[in-house]
Order: C-alpha cells, then sequence, then structure tokens
C-alpha cells in the first residue's frame, strides 16, 4: 500500500512509525512537509520519500492521510485539487485533524468525496493508540478497509455511525494523553513534596499508570470494583479518594474533557466558514 502523508509532524510521525516496515515498507510511504527538519528526521528514522510540497507522489497514493494543524488543512489542500481531478484512481483521503468536517473538506477538494475522518492518539507511536473512525458518503468498502488497515497498524479502532460523535472521541481519547500525563506529574510532585527523589516518584508514579491501565484492560470486571478492592474501608484509599470527591476532582475530569469536545465542534464551526 502506498501511503502519503501531508504534514510530518508530531502525530503523522506517531503514524509514520506504527506503519513503516509492518504494513508497507518505508519507502512506500511519501511525507510533504514545509519544514526540512521534519522531513529529514522521517526519511532518516523510516526511510521514507520526502517532498516539499504536493506533486503526483501524493495522488500516486491509495491513501493520503492529512495531518497539518486544523488552521492550516484550507491552505494545505488546495493544491491536491487538480491533482485529484487528473488521478486515474480515486485516492481515499483520510483526515486525522480535530475539528475539522468532511462536508468542509469535501468542499475545500473541489468535491471530492472519499474521505474518513478520523481522531487517533499519541500513543499509536508505540503500537498502542485507539483511533475514532467516520466515513463520509463517497468512501466504498475497499477504502473503508484500508482506513481501518492503517490505524488498526498503530492501535485499535472504533467506527463511528453520525460523525457528531467525533468530537467526543477528541475530548476522550484524542487529548486524553495528555491527562494522564498531567496525573503522572501531580503524582510525581506529590511523591517529591512526601520526600521521595523526582526519579523514585517518577518512577512509581509510570508504574503505577502502566499497572492498573493493563490490569483494567485486562480485566472482564467493571473498573469500579477494581478501584473497590484497592480501597479498604478507614484506610489509606479511602482517605485519598474521599479527598478527590471534596476536591470535585471526578467532575472536574468530566468538565475538562467536555470543554476539550466543545473545542473541537468550535473549530469546526470557525474553520468551516470560509
Ligand atoms: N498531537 C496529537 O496528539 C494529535 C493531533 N491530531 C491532529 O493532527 C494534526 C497535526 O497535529 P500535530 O502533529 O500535533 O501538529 P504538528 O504541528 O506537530 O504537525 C503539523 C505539521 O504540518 C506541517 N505543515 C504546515 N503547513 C503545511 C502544508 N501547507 N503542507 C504540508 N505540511 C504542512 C508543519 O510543518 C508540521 O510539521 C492536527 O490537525 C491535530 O488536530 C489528532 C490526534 C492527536
Ligand atoms: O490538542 C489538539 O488540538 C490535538 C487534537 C487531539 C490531540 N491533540
Amino acid at each position: 500500500m502506498k501511503i502519503a502523508f501531508i504534514g510530518g509532524g508530531n502525530m503523522a510521525a506517531a503514524l509514520i512509525a506504527g506503519l513503516a516496515g509492518k504494513v508497507t515498507p518505508g519507502t512506500n510511504i511519501h511525507v510533504v512537509d514545509p519544514n526540512p527538519a521534519q522531513l529529514e528526521a522521517l526519511h532518516a528514522a523510516h526511510g521514507v520519500t520526502t517532498g516539499a510540497s504536493i506533486d503526483a507522489a501524493v495522488t500516486a497514493a491509495e491513501v493520503i492521510v492529512l495531518a497539518v494543524k486544523p488552521q492550516a488543512m484550507r491552505e494545505a489542500v488546495a493544491p491536491l485539487v487538480p491533482l485529484l481531478a487528473q488521478a486515474g484512481h480515486k485516492p481515499l483521503v483520510l483526515s486525522i485533524a480535530a475539528g475539522i468536517r468532511s462536508a468542509d473538506l469535501a468542499r475545500w477538494l473541489g468535491g471530492y468525496d472519499a474521505i474518513v475522518r478520523c481522531m487517533p492518539n499519541t500513543p499509536a507511536l508505540i503500537g498502542m493508540g485507539i483511533t475514532g473512525l467516520v466515513a463520509a458518503g463517497g468512501v466504498n468498502v475497499a477504502q473503508r478497509t484500508a482506513a481501518d488497515q492503517v490505524l488498526r497498524a498503530v492501535g485499535g479502532t472504533v467506527w463511528l455511525d453520525d460523525e457528531a460523535q467525533i468530537d467526543a472521541v477528541t475530548g476522550v481519547s484524542g487529548s486524553g494523553p495528555a491527562y494522564v500525563f498531567y496525573f503522572i506529574e501531580a503524582m510525581q510532585q506529590a511523591a517529591v513534596e512526601l520526600g521521595l527523589s523526582a526519579a523514585q516518584g517518577l518512577e512509581l508514579a509510570k508504574a503505577t499508570f502502566t499497572g492498573a491501565a493493563q490490569l483494567a484492560a485486562q480485566s472482564s470486571e467493571p473498573v469500579a470494583l477494581l478501584r473497590e478492592r484497592v480501597t479498604s474501608k478507614g484506610g489509606t484509599t479511602y482517605a485519598a479518594l474521599t479527598s478527590m470527591e471534596a476536591s470535585g476532582v471526578k467532575a472536574a475530569i468530566i468538565t475538562a474533557v467536555k470543554a476539550a469536545a466543545a473545542r473541537g465542534h468550535a473549530l469546526g464551526d470557525e474553520l468551516g466558514r470560509d
């Protein structure tokens, strides 16, 4: 499978790391980015071919991944319009951008509708990503399968029926790794304030997240039950969870996830106006 990336930044690098040499040889991946340092790093790591601008090497691909910032998308895809019209086949356009709606993207692409919109996350870098996807009207079965294959190479996939749901995916799992890192940072800081070294605190916090997340992933029991098993009546965990409830931590997390989803929706409104 030939895959092209428009934008070779953080998220593209995470996807390419999972794809190169697994789904397709690195030499079958073409990356377009105006930043030469970015291209050089990706070429050195994975053997991808590169270009500073969009040309026929992009539309020769079966899958074109749009991986620029939402605000850069409209301008970035403009050079694709004549090339898609000339291509002898119909490549799948796979957008990973937060907020940008398929209908706006289709309009910017001159009415091109073979579009899958998706929301991956950075653990893709180590094959542990999770991606929500939704197909626009012009996507055929083979293209849907290709999109699934690309994202499955870097983790799990969850298909959605309704594009409006993808803002929720953005809030939960697209942005989610940052919440987990934030929690690890807070646990490390607490460890230091309690007299452990920064290195000890980091090791304990990271291993706790890895272990608890794996336990939840591998267990068929409800997560609430796993939590209750840690929590002895009148014990230490009870003291911590009571403190969290009193500080409104759960409510704050729910509000934060909703803020991310709302920002995704607002980006779609703002950028789709043009
Ligand atoms: N970072 C993350 O955790 C996630 C990001 N996303 C989405 O991925 C997209 C990219 O995000 P990041 O990789 O974090 O950003 P980034 O800033 O690391 O990468 C964007 C890249 O696009 C390049 N670029 C800018 N204009 C261009 C153009 N006209 N043609 C080609 N390349 C161009 C930039 O030089 C840069 O290397 C965004 O739309 C974001 O919403 C989705 C899921 C998770
Ligand atoms: O923060 C952002 O806008 C992107 C989308 C999801 C994760 N990072």
